[in-house]
């Protein structure tokens, strides 16, 4: 399994990290079988899986049991968990606490944390329990009502040296890779050579050290409308709808079941059911 230190190695080697989110078992074990570098269960598992509206509906519980059904799915890849809105900015022991679950029950190797200030003290609280924390700048789809939608970020010099700042204090505190997400190239850039720590884009560019995407993006399951720095590679709603419309019509035609479908009975067992001489 690649872990933390295989990270940090891909980055000096200049070798591009794959990372994408799984929800559960057969999606994580397809990622695997595909050679995925690591897996994230993020919490848009609460909108692209559950139909939320947003990803501050999600709960605990909810990660805990995606965060199993992957683990199941994927023995052996590294598994990054999101942390849920409004878990991590109670009391520190309250933090630590919910992170013993999500590693403990869910199975997590590491929690990612969205955001900066406050965040970054637990940030080093977790590190410096031993626990591996990946953060999340730019774009952080928790704060969604406090940031007025889902915007790009750092688009002027004001919020960029903002984003930079909080990067090398997101490395500082101990996260061992940063996810940066929809903020304009150049800064994806500038934010992934001054960080000695894997950047890991999502709409952020061409050069950071990694991709993310969320898997119904990549497969285009469920997800009409795509972001703009989303890319398909395939058609899974299609797919699905297509097979389901030939079983429908296989059924209503009686096309299905055929012979190989069904269980045959011993003829004589059939006779004796149907009133002939038994034995
Ligand atoms: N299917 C899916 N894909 C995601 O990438 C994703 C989710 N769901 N849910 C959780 C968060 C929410 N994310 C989002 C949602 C919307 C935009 C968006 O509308 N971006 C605009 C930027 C507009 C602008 O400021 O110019 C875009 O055009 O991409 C971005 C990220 C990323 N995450
Ligand atoms: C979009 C990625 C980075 C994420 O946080 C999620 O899937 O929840
Ligand atoms: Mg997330």
């Amino acid at each position: 399994m690649k872990t933390i230190t295989h990270f940090q190695k891909m980055k000096k080697n200049h070798e591009k990290i794959a990372m994408l989110t799984a929800y559960d078992y057969p999606s994580a074990k397809g990622a695997e079988e595909a050679g995925i570098d690591l897996i994230l269960v993020g919490d848009s598992v609460g909108m692209v899986v559950h139909g939320y509206e947003s990803t501050v509906d999600v709960t605990l519980d909810e990660m805990i049991l995606h965060t199993k059904a992957v683990k199941r799915g994927a023995q052996n890849t590294f598994i990054v968990t999101d942390m849920p809105f409004l878990t991590y900015h109670g009391t520190v022991s309250d933090t630590i606490q919910t992170a013993r679950k999500l590693i403990q029950s869910g199975g997590a190797h590491a929690l990612k944390l969205e955001g900066s200030g406050d965040v970054f003290h637990m940030i080093k609280r977790l590190t410096g329990a031993g626990v591996a924390v990946m953060s999340h700048l730019g774009l952080t789809p928790q704060s969604v009502g406090a940031m007025g939608g889902y915007k790009v970020q750092g688009k002027n010099l004001e919020s960029a040296e903002k984003l930079i700042q909080d990067a090398i204090a997101a490395e500082e505190s101990g996260a061992f890779a940063l996810v940066l997400e929809c903020v304009p190239e150049p800064i994806g850039t500038l934010i992934t050579e001054k960080l000695t720590i894997p950047v890991i884009g999502i709409g952020a560019g061409r050069y950071t050290d990694g991709q993310v995407l969320v898997y119904h993006d990549v497969l285009k399951y469920g997800t009409d409308r795509l972001t703009s720095f989303a890319k398909s590679y395939a058609d899974l709603s299609k797919t699905s709808r297509d097979g389901i419309l030939d079983y429908i019509r296989e059924v209503k035609e009686s096309v299905f079941p055929t012979s190989e479908h069904v269980f045959h009975l011993d003829d004589q067992v059939l006779h004796a059911l149907k009133g002939g001489d038994s034995k």
